[in-house]
């Protein structure tokens, strides 16, 4: 694959339903990838579970159709099957009805007691088609799924999660492994949906790399391949690696020491801090390598704007919600430096986000998280509309990266670029990490990476150093553990 980020593409629903068209007008047939497709669930499936007695539940379109593919390839190998079927089976149509005719076994009313004396389940009741939560037996199925906890096998997507969004329609099966087809959708990889798949196996299933390409490919997943870290100049110094500031708080001085700490080992040449001088001791008595500057007056902060080597700033950690943050944050954004918000600089803004989004002209990055999003963006409600949208919508109307920081991260640019993070670990929801992440952006603006690059790259560094330290961590040792992660991902210092 010439482009590394091809294989990192997601496709949405929609471009997934496109994609099987185009494949078509190529000359592969729908039957052609619905028989793949079946056929690929097969090979996962017995590659993973022996052979016993499987129930395989089909829905009313084209994820049955694929469950009757399975279920004629598990018997042709000898698995006792047994199919139940969500409708009338006159009612399918299309290659579902063909694969029908295929299967000659009997077609039973999907019903709970198909499960009985089953030791697998294949779920191929819905899939991309899913528009509304599930009901009736098709939810009685489902809910004795988990009550008999047998193993399930999911075809394209669990039913009850939304390809799209991964928010669940009704409750979707605890799934033991996914099979999904040309690209992973966004709901594989956003909660719910990420924790319901289980393993996930994308399958190839015959659709032309032309055909998938042809689609409007701005959704990744985040992955080192998709942007390129700054590395030193031999022949530089410690300017040509930007100077960074934090604009620190006068009280809670912990969240600006760790965004400090976190821009540095991200590899900015120099970092300083803008704070009240009665706490400056603190700010450089905790890293003799941080530089502090005076932040008491209006007059500070022009002294620090014509200060141009001071490349990159970062507002809001511990800086104190209120008007006089705002303010400042507001004459940098028409300074048009590129800028971090983080925390109280956003918060600050809850009552009048328009008044932040209009002052937006250069390079600029919101790191909310949940509260701090639907303070700056009460309609954009995530667990309405998806993470992936909400974030999306976010980036066009702030004129800003945005990045929705949780679990499954999502970061949007303006122009619909978009990345969902996959390499978090749960003991990142700890006190102080979200510092650290908006350091790692600064620090990363401040070498000259444009900001949605820098902003997945740092939420990648991010999940990766909480990957390195593990259990017990506290946001402290994120920095710390950044060496580890860039050696790793540069390999060893080369020794010329
Ligand atoms: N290129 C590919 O990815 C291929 C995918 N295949 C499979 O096709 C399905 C999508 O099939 P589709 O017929 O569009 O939808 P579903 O089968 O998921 O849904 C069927 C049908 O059900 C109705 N429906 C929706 N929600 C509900 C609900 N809650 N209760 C009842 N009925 C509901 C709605 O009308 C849907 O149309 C994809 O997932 C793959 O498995 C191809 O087989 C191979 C190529
Ligand atoms: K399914």
């Amino acid at each position: 694959m010439s482009d590394p980020s091809a294989a990192l593409r997601l496709l949405t629903v929609a471009e997934s339903a496109a994609a099987d068209h185009a494949a078509a007008v190529a000359g592969v047939p729908g039957i052609r990838l619905m028989e793949n497709a079946g056929q690929r669930v097969v090979e996962a499936l017995t590659a993973r579970f022996a052979r016993g007695p499987v129930a395989v539940l089909c829905g009313p379109g084209n994820n049955g159709g694929d469950g009757f593919v399975i279920a004629r390839r598990l018997a042709e190998a000898g698995w006792p099957v047994r199919l139940g079927l969500l409708g009338d089976p006159a009612a399918l149509t299309g290659d579902a009805a063909h694969m029908r005719d295929a299967w000659a076994g009997p077609v039973e009313p999907l019903s709970p007691a198909l499960l009985e004396g089953a030791g697998l389940a294949v779920d191929a009741l819905f899939g991309a088609g899913l528009t509304r939560p599930l009901e009736g037996v098709a939810a009685e199925v489902i809910a004795a799924l988990g009550q008999r906890r047998l193993p399930v096998v999911a075809v394209d997507l669990p039913s009850g999660i939304a390809g799209d969004t991964g928010l669940a329609l009704g409750e979707a099966p605890d799934c033991a492994l996914t099979v999904t087809f040309a690209r992973a959708k966004p709901g594989h990889w956003l909660l719910p949906g990420r924790l319901k798949r289980g393993e996930l196996v994308v399958a190839d299933i015959g659709i032309p790399e032309a055909a998938v390409a042809a689609q409007d490919g701005r959704l990744w997943l985040n992955d080192p391949a998709l942007w390129t870290l700054p590395r030193p100049d031999p022949a530089g110094h410690k300017y040509s690696r930007g100077h960074a500031l934090v604009v620190g708080g006068g009280r809670l001085t912990g969240a600006g020491r760790l965004a400090a700490r976190a821009a540095r080992r991200v590899g900015a040449g120099l970092l300083s801090v803008a704070a009240p001088a009665a706490v400056h001791a603190l700010y450089a008595g905790d890293q003799p390598g941080v530089m502090v500057r005076p932040l008491d007056g209006p007059g500070d902060l022009d002294a620090l704007l014509t200060d141009s080597r001071l490349n990159a700033w970062l507002l809001g950690p511990g800086g104190g919600a209120g008007e006089v943050l705002a303010g400042r944050v507001l004459t940098v954004l028409a300074s048009g430096r590129p800028v971090v918000l983080d925390a109280d600089a956003l918060t600050s803004f809850a009552e009048a986000p328009q008044s932040l989004f209009r002052a937006v002209r250069g390079p600029a990055v919101l790191t909310p998280h949940g509260g701090e999003f639907a303070r700056l963006f009460p309609d954009l409600d995530p667990a309405r509309l998806g993470r992936l949208e909400a974030t999306r919508a976010a980036a066009r109307r702030s004129g800003a990266v945005v990045v929705l920081k949780a679990f499954d991260s999502v970061v949007a640019a303006p122009d619909g670029r978009a990345v969902i993070n996959a390499n978090a670990v749960p003991d990142l929801a700890s006190a102080g990490t979200g510092d650290v992440l908006a350091g790692f952006v600064l620090g990363l603006l401040a070498q000259g990476m444009a900001p949605f690059e820098a902003t997945c790259a740092a939420v990648w560094l991010h999940g990766a150093a909480g990957r390195a330290v593990g259990p017990g961590l506290i946001a402290e040792d994120l920095p710390e553990a950044l060496p580890g992660v860039l050696r790793h991902l540069f390999g060893a210092p080369d020794p010329r």
